[in-house]
């Protein structure tokens, strides 16, 4: 237990918030205090801030350094009841008392930080273990949000590996094809090194299967492509048909389904082809479109045969074109969340990368798989199928799908806009929380959770198999001569930006305020050349 004091507590105090004079100069922001309250025992308290000051230091830079004051901006989180229920102090702290840190003990307790058995990683510059519930996250969704190289696939990684564990199927929506690599261990010096640290060691999984409608990758997609409903058909369609092309489909639909057999798409083009109206041409083209993708059959892959106990099945979507894509994860989507309402397929995990591209926000984009990614947020959690959104745009990513996900992993974010959607969806969110997150290194996450009383900065564990979405190199320089030409650059880019300032207004044309912070190449070239 600790008992050497780090400071006193200063000024006006409530119940949220204190303030104190730290005695220690080690003291961290972030970091857990404690404090003894003569009712309720030791109070948690979490450092927000620190400022110094010296009120002998004047102009004339002559000042006594030993004045020099630090002083601590804490807030309350408070202590367990005899009920196990977290509470802020019933009297508020007193000018004077003692502060303390805190123990990983009472840091356990008091956040709840051990109660499941899903490890995302230790809490941030602690050894303290820090485990999910694992049916909560399946049931009540979670988010994975950063900036692009901020280590959100790795995290999702992480997610993964831990689920397999527990044997919870897992369907991974990779439109970038890093999932497979889950097969082998993780081979990385640098991370070897820190698995001591985690207690955690390398590891290839088996069980994997990897989906593609393309020849060579794995097993063969198909999707069931019998009996479809007009609605289901209408979001299949690369562009929206008009009320009169609509009225043709409901019709053909009707017809077929009268006929009392299963039919196909090429059946209703068939149909409507013997329709007399003009409006049928643009129609039947935009169904051949579909039908000739070869996405459907009248013998798809049994949805069962992806989801089951322990299996992963990554869902690669690479080299598709995105309207192709968003087709796929349509249909998809909806077979699982059906085959989950039948209990066809055991609870299970949707995991979509890039989901500001299958559920974006309104005013961006429009995605046919928006509304089944909505349904699977709301209702989802009746049926036992978990939802786990990941995307570097948070602000582009649907409001009705992100506020549904009540775990939610923020690794770095910068862009202002994504830092307001990312504020507007996180209770608890402090404002030097919110300052924290748009600094944070690489793989630094701040985990919002059920299960965790309050947000807390975790180091998101090392992987245990190999991690495919490594930046691909584009040079071959060393460290020391790249350094040189990145000084260099610094210094043109400094006189660059000089002359810019004198020669113009010293305005800058920005595009749309999202892009302030990455480009459109969504930080490729910052990834390729450096800041
Ligand atoms: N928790 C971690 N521990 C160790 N290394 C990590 C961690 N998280 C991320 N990294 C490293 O950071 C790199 C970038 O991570 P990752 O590929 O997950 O970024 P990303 O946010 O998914 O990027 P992109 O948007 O470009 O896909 C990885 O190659 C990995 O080596």
């Amino acid at each position: 237990m600790s008992r050497t004091t780090i400071g006193t507590v200063h000024g006006k105090t409530g119940f949220n918030n204190f303030k104190f004079l730290v005695e220690d100069p080690s003291v961290e922001r972030m970091e857990y205090i404690k404090v003894w309250h003569e009712s309720d025992n030791w109070i948690l308290g979490q450092v927000l801030d620190l400022t110094k000051k010296n009120p002998t230091y004047n102009s004339d830079r002559d000042f006594d350094p030993t004045e020099e004051k630090i002083i601590a901006k804490s807030s309350i989180i408070g202590y367990r009841d005899d009920n196990g229920l977290l509470r802020p102090p019933k009297t508020p702290l007193s000018p004077g008392d003692e502060v303390y840190r805190a123990d990983d003990s009472l840091i356990c307790e008091s956040l709840g930080i051990d109660r499941g058995e899903v490890y995302i990683g230790n809490l941030d510059r602690k050894d303290l273990e820090v485990n999910l519930d694992a049916n909560e996250l399946v049931q009540k969704h979670c988010s994975i949000l950063a900036k692009t190289g901020s280590g959100k696939s790795y995290t999702c990684g992480v997610l993964i590996e831990e689920l397999k564990e527990e044997n919870v199927p897992v369907v991974v929506i990779d439109p970038h094809g890093e999932f497979h690599s889950m097969r082998k261990p993780n081979k990385s010096s640098k991370q070897k090194a820190r698995m001591d640290e985690f207690n955690v060691s390398p590891k290839g999984y088996s069980n994997i299967d990897i989906y593609s409608t393309g020849d060579n990758l794995g097993k063969k997609l198909v999707l069931d492509g019998k009996n479809l409903g007009p609605r289901d058909i209408i979001d299949l369609l690369p562009t929206n048909p008009t009320n009169t092309q609509t009225g043709l489909l409901y019709k053909a639909v009707k017809e077929l389904r009268g006929r009392r057999g299963d039919y196909d798409i090429n059946e209703l083009i068939r149909t409507i082809k013997g329709y007399d109206s003009k409006s049928k041409w643009n129609l039947i083209n935009q169904l051949e479109v579909v039908a000739d993708l070869n996405l459907f059959s009248a013998n798809p892959t049994p949805i069962e045969d992806m989801v089951s106990p322990g299996k992963i099945s990554i869902i690669n979507l690479k080299g598709f074109k995105p309207d192709i894509q968003e087709i796929l994860v349509t249909r998809l989507c909806n077979d699982l969340f059906m085959a989950r309402k039948n209990e066809k397929i055991p609870p299970a995990m949707l995991i979509v990368e890039e989901a500001h591209n299958f559920a974006p926000e309104r005013g961006f984009k429009s995605s046919a798989s928006t509304d089944i990614m909505r349904t699977i947020a709301s209702e989802g959690r009746k049926f036992g199928l978990g939802l786990t959104v990941v995307s570097q745009r948070p602000a582009r990513v649907d409001k009705n799908v992100l506020s549904q996900c009540n775990t939610q992993i923020i690794l770095k974010v910068t862009n202002p806009n994504d830092l307001k959607a990312i504020k507007k969806g996180v209770e608890g969110l402090t404002t030097e929380m919110q300052d924290e997150i748009q600094s944070l290194p690489t793989g630094v996450s701040l985990l919002v959770s059920n299960d965790i009383e309050k947000p807390v900065f975790v180091d998101v564990r090392v992987r245990k198999s190999s991690h495919g979405g490594e930046a691909v190199k584009v040079t071959k320089n060393s460290g020391k001569s790249k350094k040189k030409s990145t000084n260099k650059n610094k210094n043109k880019n400094k006189n660059k930006n000089k002359s810019k300032s004198v020669s113009g207004s010293g305005k800058t044309k920005k595009g749309t305020e999202d892009f302030a912070e990455e480009g459109e190449d969504g930080g490729l070239m910052d990834k390729i050349f450096g800041k």
